[in-house]
């Protein structure tokens, strides 16, 4: 519970009463008028207020305002909203046009207009007022008046296990301990009484004038019960603009571990890939967030972007500090062992990047801005699977298209080599010359290629664009390094990073089913101990370097279960609003 009283004068009394009688009867107003006389010979107070007030009741605008405001008070009465979900209602909608093999031009449309931001933006704001979201919490009415305070006001919280949601600090000119932070949602923020930049005096009776942060918080902590807080408050209370802005984690973040966070009550923990809606922005180093669906709309602390680049930053120089050597990749991942060695390892076409130049060391990965994307009939974003040399990719993509060649599809790749026999122009490879290709290249429409054997293979971004455009579900496993290159809003791929299982259950796996190695084409054996090991080295690497880009992850231990994950991501791709860079949104 939550009391504010603040001291005010007769006249505010005044009107506060008139206020209180205005929202039920016009009929008051005169009255209100009438008594005026009587109360100016018991009240005493100023001549000038009661002449004031006597003008306010009497003036024509004031009558107009009356009748306005019992005219629409009257309507709303009679208006009941349908339904409180129609933002549910409506993706309901877009899920059932998705699903129609053949939507009619009037659904398809139907389903744009449903999708454009504005109407969401309608919907949301109509279950808002239609579930009352917006009414107030209004504090209750002083029972107790200083009045001789009139520029102090004394705000009581009551101690639970949520914090205040305030912080403080010493204000450097006049050494008074004031208001720096109001946490969105916190105790504080919900009174709407306490705001940045006032100055508190009191706590709980105890006089904290000239006392620093470090002993308000003692204080704080020792109280029970209800905390009292006499407060001057600021010049221009900050109003709390909360802004829209999602983005996705790349990091975990855990409060209780930061040294340097102003309060670790007020922080809000969150792992790698969570969702959060950040609220605000206005302190450089400390945004306020909340945990995006988190019921509680109490926001919490979590470090910039700016500050957690610093942090990342720092921590890499540390370790290249004490090891000498590049920190991008991690003691656990960097391995001259990775490299497959030249004896063995032939690939059918070599997408071979050095693994020693393959990562994007200048990217810091701490928070990308997000938005959702809804599906659009007739264009399922292609599905991108990535993982090391062997783990499967290839079979998993191969069972897709065998189950409904109709739908899933694969751009065809390209080379410069002649075609054997038996292999057909359109299926098995686009042959092309050389010149075609170098073109591509140049031209930045190839998704990867590479040189093997003095050929050239690759896979056109044209023929990609050609299959999603003509409504296929596509299906490819690139190499990683491709990532860069599909992950824009032309694309707007679905990433999903296909795992090998630890070790032993590899291994087991492996044998079980005598899987052919992909380390040797010229071979039709099994993979080897190293191989295997190898292939989990890749893995780390590409997991440590990608996940920021990975929307979800497969462990491929047991091939059937593997692919019934992949057929339910498939699902979720084709049915549900997922979240994508805010830049292929908007
Ligand atoms: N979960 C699994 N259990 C047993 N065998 C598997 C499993 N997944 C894949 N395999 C087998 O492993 C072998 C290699 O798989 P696949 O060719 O799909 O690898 P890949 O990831 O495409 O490799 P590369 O990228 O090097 O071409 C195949 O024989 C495949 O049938």
């Amino acid at each position: 519970m939550l009391l504010f009283i603040i001291s005010i004068t007769t006249t505010l009394l005044l009107l506060l009463t008139f206020t209180y009688i205005l929202s039920y009867l016009l009929a008051a107003l005169s009255g209100l008028l009438n008594s005026l006389e009587k109360a100016r010979t018991q009240l005493d107070s100023d001549e000038d207020d009661f002449g004031f007030l006597s003008d306010l009741l009497g003036s024509r605008e004031l009558q107009a305002l009356v009748h306005v405001h019992n005219k629409i008070n009257t309507t709303i009465k009679s208006l009941q909203p349908v339904l409180s979900n129609a933002e549910d209602v409506a993706i309901s909608i877009m899920r059932e046009i998705h699903y129609r093999t053949i939507p009619s031009a009037d659904a398809i449309e139907l389903f744009a207009i449903l999708q454009s931001p504005h109407l969401q933006g309608l919907l949301q704001a109509h279950d808002s007022i239609a579930a009352k979201d917006f009414t107030p919490h209004l504090p209750e009415i002083p029972v107790e008046v200083d009045e001789d305070e009139e520029t102090v006001k004394i705000v009581q919280l009551v101690k639970s296990n949520e914090p205040v949601g305030a912080t403080i600090k010493h204000d450097e000119k006049t050494g008074a301990i004031i208001i720096a932070r109001i946490m969105h949602g916190g105790a504080a923020d919900r009174s709407g009484l306490i705001h940045v930049g006032d100055e508190v005096q009191e706590v709980n009776g105890i006089d904290v004038v000239g006392k620093t942060p470090a002993d308000v918080l003692k204080i704080l902590m020792q109280a029970q019960g209800t905390i009292t807080f006499k407060l001057v408050p600021a010049g221009s209370s900050a109003y709390l603009r909360e802004s829209k802005v999602r983005v996705r984690a790349y990091f975990d973040y855990d409060p209780k571990q930061d040294k340097h966070i102003p309060c670790k009550e007020a922080g809000l923990p969150f792992i790698k890939g969570d969702i959060l809606h950040i609220v605000t922005q206005d302190d450089p180093y400390w945004w306020q967030a909340r945990k995006e669906g988190d019921r509680n709309m109490r926001a919490g602390l979590i470090p910039s972007r700016q500050l957690q680049e610093r942090r990342i930053l720092s921590a890499r120089q540390q370790l290249k500090g004490s090891n000498g050597q590049s920190s991008s990749g991690g003691s656990s991942v960097k391995s001259p062992g990775c490299k497959p060695s030249s004896n063995t390892k032939v690939k059918k076409i070599i997408y071979d990047a050095s693994e020693h130049e393959d990562f994007d060391r200048e990217e810091i990965p701490t928070y990308e801005e997000v938005a959702r994307l809804y599906p659009r009939p007739g264009m399922p974003r292609p599905l991108v699977l990535i993982g090391p040399p062997g783990v499967g990719r290839n079979e998993l993509r191969r069972r897709l298209l065998e189950l409904d060649v109709d739908k899933f599809k694969s751009p065809v790749p390209m080379t410069t080599r002649a075609p054997r026999p038996g292999e057909v122009d359109g299926v098995d490879y686009n042959f092309v010359s050389r010149e075609q290709m170098d073109k591509e290249s140049s031209d930045r429409t190839l998704i990867e290629h590479g040189e093997y054997k003095g050929h050239m293979y690759g896979t056109s971004a044209t023929h990609l664009k050609a299959l999603m455009s003509a409504g296929y579900f596509c299906v490819i496993n690139p190499h990683y390094q491709a990532l860069k290159f599909l992950r824009t809003a032309e694309f707007k791929p679905y990433v999903v990073f296909i795992k090998p299982p630890p070790l032993a259950l590899l291994k087991e796996t492996r044998h079980a089913t005598h899987a052919k190695s992909t380390f040797d084409q010229n071979t039709n054996r099994e993979f080897t101990e190293d191989e295997l090991r190898m292939m989990l080295k890749s893995a780390a690497r590409i997991e440590f370097h990608y996940s920021h880009w990975i929307d979800e992850i497969i462990v491929n231990d047991d091939l059937s279960s593997a692919f019934e994950r992949l057929l339910t991501i498939v699902q979720k791709i084709e049915s549900d609003p997922l979240w994508v860079p805010a830049s292929w949104v908007h």
